[in-house]
């Protein structure tokens, strides 16, 4: 059950009206047999930023990729800026930048013909294309390195020049699956760095996924957590600590007055469906198959 609503909202909009960025009603998708999004409500406020968190195979990405387009949406509603995903795609896509989990940027290319061709993929203007290019590689400080190969690029130059590749369109909405993953403290915060600086010029919506439960509570303004296919608790991460810690201080435990964490909220959602025999097995199949897919 959903634990916190949508209190401190900062579009101030009631969940499912037409500024939101994302909403997503009863939502479903199965592969085969396994139910992977199953009947997830989800709104997003336009210039949020909204961090999607859960355990392996919680069915983040899979809800990422109806709400993208990238797979249809057989139950259930997805809206992005009040256009439906099932019936408008075209003019989704318009609306969004999307960096997925799996490597998008050509090693064999710079980085400034990387993001030349998402502008052309993405209908930029061809008179605007080089100074739309040149714009979106020094929002994320790739200017200088513009000019060489992207196989010569850290990890945290390539997620950037990924990011770079969303932004070159200019989206209202930007998601991004996992966007740190694998990156040293120093290059993680420089990603966060520079979309917050894109968000702040634009007021762009950030719809995030992660595994970092101090990124998502430093950065983000509300966070998801899901679990088997639907949002298990929401808020903002203050709401989560504070409602945790009060929930504890309830039963009598926790004999500490400090605030929890909100990776005990993590633990919190997703220890509760782990304990259960069915949930540990189909949670280490979930993560193979996800280790299959990625490797
Ligand atoms: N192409 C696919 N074929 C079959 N099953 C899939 C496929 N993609 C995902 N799944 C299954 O759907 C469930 C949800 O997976 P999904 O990748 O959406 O989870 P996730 O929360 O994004 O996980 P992670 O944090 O590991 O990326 C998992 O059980 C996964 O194994």
């Amino acid at each position: 059950m959903t634990r916190n609503t949508t209190a401190d909202r900062p579009d101030g909009q009631a969940p499912g009206a037409v500024t939101d960025a994302v909403t997503c009603a009863g939502l479903a998708y199965s592969f085969g047999g396994m139910r992977a999004v199953d009947g997830l409500d989800l709104s997003v406020g336009a210039g949020e930023v909204f961090g999607l968190l859960g355990p392996n195979g919680a069915g983040k990405t899979t809800a990422i990729r109806c709400i993208t387009t990238l797979l249809p949406v057989p139950a259930g509603m997805v809206r992005v800026f009040g256009h439906d995903a099932a019936v408008d795609r075209m003019a989704v896509r318009r609306l969004l930048g999307y960096v997925p989990q799996q490597l998008s940027a050509d090693a064999a290319l710079t980085g400034r013909e990387n993001v030349a061709l998402f502008a052309r993929v993405f209908d930029v203007p061809r008179r605007e294309r080089a100074a739309r290019v040149a714009q979106a590689l020094a929002a994320v400080d790739l200017a200088d390195a513009a000019d060489r190969l992207a196989n010569t690029y850290s990890g945290g130059m390539v997620r950037r020049l990924e990011l770079a590749q969303a932004l070159v369109s200019a989206p209202r909405l930007l998601i991004l699956d996992e966007p740190t993953i694998g990156l040293d403290p120093i290059a993680r915060t420089g990603v966060w760095e520079h979309i917050n600086a894109v968000r702040a010029a634009t007021g762009m919506t950030v719809l995030v996924t992660t595994h970092y439960m101090d990124e998502a509570d430093q950065y983000c303004d509300r966070v998801g957590l899901m679990h088997r296919g639907r949002i298990r608790a929401l808020g903002t991460p203050a709401e989560l600590r504070r409602g945790l810690g009060e929930r504890r201080r309830a039963q009598g435990g926790a004999a500490t007055d400090a605030l929890p964490t909100l990776e005990d909220v993590f633990r919190d959602v997703a220890g509760s469906g782990l304990d259960d025999t069915s949930g540990d097995f189909r949670d280490v199949r979930s993560t193979r198959r996800t280790a299959h897919r990625v490797g």
